[in-house]
């Protein structure tokens, strides 16, 4: 298994008192595997990727059972310790990726940082040129043709969607062995979507690189997805295959999101929101007790007010005390 989380909890402190915004996710990813992580805006997928790459300011309290990188503790690791593993074998596509770039540098000269120095050879002008060239390969890689004129820009001339595939350059010229993308494809047009969707489903199979996918919307997800994990309000409602979720889902919530995905796929007009679930997500200062789901879900009985625990079956687990579909898993 290359990530292992086991009851992560994140608090942070607020006027009113602690509050855990992340209470005992489990999150399981194994090697080459394509990952998506579906939940509402707000309910702390962000959170789990920072927590991933250690950039998490002190103002959070982690606690978890397990937060393993190939079986090593990244709880207990050394700052220089955690960025020799993170920076070399996890990269990470953010969502607003125009301000994650250098605004001083061109994007020529910052693709060029990047670039592994495992990767070349020879001496001094060699290598520069090789930089050079592996620059422009990056660079069509993610789709971009006109590589000069791009490597001359600086960030601000660039489009959302253009920025996030100079991310995605960057990222990928490390040939990570986890790759954490935020909503990459949020801000693009459909067809650009697909085009980093299927990239980055040829570099998962050329370099067995395994991806967390970070998405807002079931309807949306990259059709190679392998495994699903359902997050609400800070809670992992369900996760396991991407088939047996959606052909038999566990929770409510997953059906939830299913119903109004397929039903609404038909209908909406393009680019606009999935309404999901009646209500919205509860805000860090109002969380209800036990199943953050309670006052949404169309199944809620009192019971629902105890925090049902996250049951494993096989590679499936769900925390609900009443779960559906469990005859079709026999
Ligand atoms: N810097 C912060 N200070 C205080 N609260 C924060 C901060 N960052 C996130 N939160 C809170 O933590 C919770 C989880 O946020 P997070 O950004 O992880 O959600 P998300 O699922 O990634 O949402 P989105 O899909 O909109 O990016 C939210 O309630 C948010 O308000």
């Amino acid at each position: 298994m290359l990530l292992d989380i086991r009851n992560l909890t994140i608090a942070k402190d607020t006027p009113t008192g602690r509050v855990n915004v992340l209470e005992r996710v489990n999150l399981q990813i194994n090697e080459a595997e394509i990952h998506t992580l579906v939940g509402e805006s707000g309910s702390g997928k962000s959170l789990i990727a920072r927590a991933i790459m250690g950039f998490l300011s002190s103002s959070w309290h982690i606690q978890a059972d397990r937060l393993w990188f190939e079986e090593q503790d990244l709880l207990n690791l050394s700052a220089k310790q955690r960025r020799e593993i993170i920076g070399v074998d996890v990269a990470m596509i953010f969502q607003d990726a125009k301000s994650y770039l250098d605004p001083n540098l061109t994007i020529g000269e910052q693709l060029q940082e990047a670039v592994l120095d495992q990767d070349l050879s020879g001496g001094f002008w060699n290598r520069r040129k090789q930089r050079k060239e592996r620059v422009i390969q990056l660079l069509h890689r993610v789709g971009i043709k006109d590589h000069s004129a791009m490597i001359e820009s600086y960030p601000h001339e660039l489009s959302e969607g253009a920025a996030q595939k100079i991310m995605i350059a960057s990222a990928i010229a490390h040939r990570p062995k986890l790759l954490i993308a935020d909503e990459p494809t949020s801000t693009m047009e459909p067809a650009t979507r697909q085009q980093i969707y299927r990239l980055l489903a040829q570099f998962h199979a050329r370099h067995g690189m395994s991806i967390l996918l970070i998405s807002q919307d079931l309807g949306a997800i990259m059709k190679e997805t392998e495994r699903l994990t359902m997050i609400y309000s800070g809670q992992i409602m369900e996760s396991g295959s991407t088939r047996e979720l959606l052909d038999a889902p566990h929770h409510p919530y997953t059906e939830a999101l299913l119903n109004t995905s397929l039903y609404q796929q038909a209908q909406r007009p393009p680019r606009s929101r999935l309404p999901t679930l009646a209500g919205t997500e509860p805000s860090m200062q109002h969380l209800p007790i036990g199943c953050r789901l309670g006052p949404r879900c169309a199944y809620a009985r009192p019971k629902c007010v105890q925090t049902p625990d996250f049951t494993k079956k096989r590679d499936r687990g769900f925390a609900c005390h009443y779960p559906l579909h469990l005859e079709d898993d026999a």
